[in-house]
This record gives C-alpha cells, structure tokens and sequence, in this order.
C-alpha cells in the first residue's frame, strides 16, 4: 500500500471509530507502516478529525520526521512493531474493554476468556499490563513482556491496544475485543458458559491469529 493510501485508510477509520463512540474526545491513536517508517495520529488530535497531510511520520527507528508531533504512546506501539512484526497498532478508550481494565478481580493473564468463537479468532487471549501513566516509557518494556504470545492487551484503568497485520485487521480485533468485552460486563454475575479448551484449541488450529 502506499503512503498516501495508508495514509487515507488512518483517516478513514479514525473517522468511523470515532464517529461510533469507540474513543471520545482526542483519546486513542492509531500508527501504520510505511515503506520507509511509520505513520502516526499526531498527539492530542481527534480520531474523527484527522488531516492526512498532518499526519506525524516517523522513521523506522521512531524518530518524527515530519507532521505534526506524533502521539505520546509511540512507545507502546513500537513495542508491538518490534516484538511482532505487524504492519498497524490501534489504542482506544473504548467503554467496554476500559471498564474490564478497571476491574480489581480480572484474571491479569486472560482477562477476556473465550466466550464466543469470533474473539478467540481476531483478538485470542488478552493479558492486563499494569498501570503506567499514559506516555510513560516504562509501558514500552511491559508491553514488550507480553507481545510474544499476544496480539492484544488491556492497559490497566486505562484501555485496549492491539496490532494486526493490517490496518484494517488491528480495527477488527479491536472492535471484537470491545464487543467481547461488553459481553463479558453485560453477563458479569451469570452462570456464563465458555468455549471449552477443546473448542478453543480448534479454532486456533483452523483460524491461525497473523
Ligand atoms: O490516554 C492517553 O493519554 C493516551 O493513551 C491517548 O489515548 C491519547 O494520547 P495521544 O495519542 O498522545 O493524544
Ligand atoms: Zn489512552
């Protein structure tokens, strides 16, 4: 894709994300590869709003190039880049999954278990990396502690991130782990029925995650 496309394409979903109430205000952010770096939604801008000539973009070390200064979780999103090899990262404060990051009694290791097959084949087990403030580097090296067997992550009290091997394909999961997650708060306190381990392992062999 080029960078003119892929830089219409981050337009194009911080529009839709935003315009849906899947991140308020001027939170989230959203970065893509380029050829030669990356791209980035600039720091403190609106998904909704977004000009693709303003658009930061970095080198592929991470240093800004050229737009305007580029979102403060770029550490976070280069850890997914270099422990993954993905091609987009999507953070978002959407309701669903930001309240699940807020509770005391999730299991930090699985917070999402499997309770439908979709969520198992876009988004897969999703740890709870511990608190840090938002732009604090320290975020970059616990992300880095999980993104070798995840794709995904609840910052805690704070929100989803995700990658994917696309721009599109990181929109996906990170619109399923919000509709999981809203499952999940909606069925709280219900004798819930989860895929069994079986189930799951079936789906892993049958939809390989990226
Ligand atoms: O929660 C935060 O402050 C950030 O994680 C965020 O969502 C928006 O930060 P910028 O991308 O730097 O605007
Ligand atoms: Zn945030």
């Amino acid at each position: 894709m080029s960078e003119a496309a892929v830089r219409a394409n981050i337009v194009r979903w911080g529009k839709s994300l935003f315009d849906r109430g899947l991140t308020a205000g001027s939170s989230g952010n959203i970065t893509a590869r380029v050829d030669d770096g990356f791209i980035a939604t600039p720091t403190n801008s609106c998904l909704g709003f977004l000009d693709a000539d303003r658009l930061s973009k970095l080198d592929a070390a991470g240093n800004h190039i050229s737009g305007d200064p580029p979102t403060k979780e770029t550490p976070l999103h280069f850890a997914f880049y270099e422990g993954r090899g993905c091609a987009a990262v999507v953070h978002l404060h959407s309701t669903f999954a930001t309240a699940l990051s807020c509770l005391s009694d999730v299991d930090p290791t699985d917070a999402l278990p499997p309770i439908t097959p979709y969520v198992v084949m876009r988004v897969g087990r999703v740890p709870v990396v511990p608190y840090t403030r938002p732009g604090a580097a320290e975020g970059k090296r616990l992300i880095a502690g999980i993104v070798a067997g995840h794709s995904a992550a609840l910052l805690e009290n704070h929100g989803p991130i995700v990658c994917g091997a696309t721009l599109d394909a990181a929109v996906f999961a990170i619109e399923e782990l919000e509709e999981a997650a809203k499952l999940a708060i909606l069925t709280r306190g219900m004798p819930v029925r989860h895929l069994s381990q079986d189930a799951v392992a079936d789906l892993n062999a049958t939809f390989k995650l990226r």
